[in-house]
């Protein structure tokens, strides 16, 4: 009756109508009754979800999620007994003693070997790698990064110099790079439109001012790409092109915010979402290098207390490489390897020309140019839920805003508890293999993608003889080392079979076109390509045009 505190809340409505059908599951099966459900009753519903998952499974390539982590379940299904938390620094055993966090050092060392940065962990180098296992995905990774570099160019202090910890840091710029002093602790961030949303939801969780922002707020009709300021750096050949960073558009982007004293935040793709491009980091660097040379931004004085200053770069290069960086090592090993080896032949099938550089190792007018990296775990290494690995080096880590004791370590990560799990199943995939056989796996991929392409093309054909084409044609597109294959967006039963993801591409022309794509990933075998290819020769696979 009324006045009775509520015990639990009632429902405001029927729970079994308030949400969209999910395919072959009954929602009934999964309700949670106040009096619990039997043993016999949870077995049935867990079951009817296996008989789900297991049909979806057999057909996901729609997205860069690889779905074959070999023997992930028999190898560690007996860690899921353990109540796992890597909470605090990955290097500092701290007081929660189940953890994993052996494991997880050696998973850091491992990629920190894979993308060329000095290694083991050592806190007394600042040139050392430093990183951790994410617990979420590259999300994570891209905020952590993000608000690494604004801290870092707001002058924040540093972890690495001495100071009574806790306490922030006012910055005071001593040599003001320009004539607008204020600009100096204000970092402008640049990324492309082929950047994933995760990006934008971090510029506006960390409220980073992007070029655009302070374009239209401060420099109103000033774009030096003499239009309005577009909202995010232009896209080589616009949206239908590759999916790579216009690197013209951006010198003049991050030239114009430069001469004006601002600091650099510079956001790169290593693999883009939807077309797998790879932004060329190395050309981006060997035109920015000098402008940051030019604008006093290569190294700058901070004071942030009268008579204490520290040198430190006015720029910071974050290169979001949730596919490409667990992918791309392998192709450069591959590549190493003598010419007249299978594997070097093989490569050489797949890509004309260098393989690009992306991470530690990339060193341009002898400036080491990445300051922080990020991957997916449940990318290309397929681990079964999202997790991934975050990296720096010491000489860029900010001291972090608090020091809990209780934990025993310093919060250095984003999340506080973190997956003890994660570094188990991405440990041992990297273990279970040899690199030569991670390279091999990689090249197969490339071969898979280029197979997945020509099918496609060659049903274009075939559809095309039987007067079955739609309109247009099936637009069929692959980017450079790419992946994946875009291709004519299908009809729905298609897209849920094979969980694609879709995406609108505005043409040159200004048409709207709707693309799907499929990642040949190591799941991705050729058998299933030719599986699929068959699904879209069936009638009513794509929709008439009307
Ligand atoms: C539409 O597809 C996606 O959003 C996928 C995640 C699903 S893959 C299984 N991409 C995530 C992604 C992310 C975010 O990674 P997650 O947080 O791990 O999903 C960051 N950067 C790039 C270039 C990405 O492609």
């Amino acid at each position: 009756g009324e006045g009775r505190a509520t015990v639990i809340a009632e429902p405001a409505r029927d729970p079994r109508q308030a949400y969209p059908e999910q395919d072959e599951l009954d929602i009934a099966d999964f309700e949670i009754p106040a009096e619990g459900m039997s043993a016999q009753q949870r077995k049935r519903a867990l079951n009817r979800l296996e008989t789900y998952l297991v049909g979806k499974h057999e057909t996901m390539v729609g997205f860069q999620g690889n779905q074959d982590m070999a023997r992930y379940q028999q190898d560690l299904a007996r860690f899921m007994e353990f109540h796992l938390n890597n909470v605090g620094d990955p290097f500092q055993q701290g007081n929660y003693k189940p953890n994993t966090k052996i494991v997880e050092r050696a998973v850091l060392d491992h990629y920190a070997s894979l993308w060329r940065a000095a290694w083991p962990y050592d806190a007394e180098n600042p040139d050392s790698y430093w990183g951790y296992v994410l617990t979420m995905g590259s999300t994570e990774g891209n905020l952590y990064a993000l608000a690494s570099a604004r801290d870092y160019l707001s002058g924040k202090k540093l972890i690495t110099e001495p100071g009574d910890g806790g306490d922030q840091m006012v910055y005071v710029q001593a040599v003001p790079a320009s004539e607008e002093p204020g600009n100096a602790n204000r970092p402008v961030a640049f990324y492309s439109e082929d950047t994933h949303y995760s990006v934008i939801k971090a510029v506006r969780t960390l409220a980073i001012d992007t070029f655009a922002a302070v374009g239209r707020a401060e420099y109103p009709g000033q774009c030096p790409l003499g239009m309005d300021w577009p909202m995010e750096v232009p896209s080589r050949g616009g949206p239908d092109g590759t999916g790579e960073i216009d690197v013209d558009a951006l010198e003049q982007l991050v030239t114009f915010f430069a001469e004006r004293g601002h600091p650099v935040l510079l956001l790169l793709n290593f693999g883009t979402t939807f077309k797998g491009a790879y932004d060329n980091i190395e050309k981006v660097a060997a035109r920015l290098i000098p402008v940051f040379e030019r604008t006093g931004l290569l190294e700058r004085e901070i004071e942030f207390e009268p008579g204490r200053t520290d040198r430190r770069r006015g720029f910071w290069v974050h290169v979001d490489g949730a596919l490409g960086a667990g992918f791309m090592p392998f192709l450069r090993i591959a590549a190493a390897e003598d010419r007249g080896s299978d594997l070097a032949l093989q490569l050489r099938r797949e890509i004309k020309g260098k393989i690009p550089e992306f991470d530690f190792g990339l060193v341009v007018d002898g400036v080491d140019v990445v300051s922080s990296l990020v991957m997916s775990g449940h990318k290309w290494p397929g681990a079964p839920w999202p997790c991934g690995v975050f990296m720096t080096k010491n000489k860029f880590r900010v001291e972090p805003p608090s020091q809990p004791a209780y934990t025993g370590s310093p919060d250095t990560t984003f999340a506080g508890s973190r997956n003890g799990l994660s570094p188990l199943v991405l440990w041992n995939d990297l273990a279970s293999k040899s690199i030569r056989e991670h390279a091999a796996e990689a090249v197969r991929a490339l071969r898979t993608t280029r197979y997945l392409e020509s099918s496609l093309r060659e049903l274009e054909d075939r559809l095309d003889r039987e007067d079955r084409l739609p309109d247009g044609g099936l637009y069929v597109d692959r980017s450079p080392m790419a992946l994946t294959v875009r291709f004519r967006k299908p009809a729905d039963h298609v897209i849920e079979k094979w969980s694609l993801s879709c995406q609108p591409i505005r043409t040159g022309s200004g048409r709207i076109r709707h693309y799907a794509h499929v990642f040949a990933m190591s799941s991705v075998t050729e058998e299933k390509v030719d599986a699929f290819i068959e699904d879209l020769f069936a009638e009513g696979a794509f929709d008439r045009p009307h």
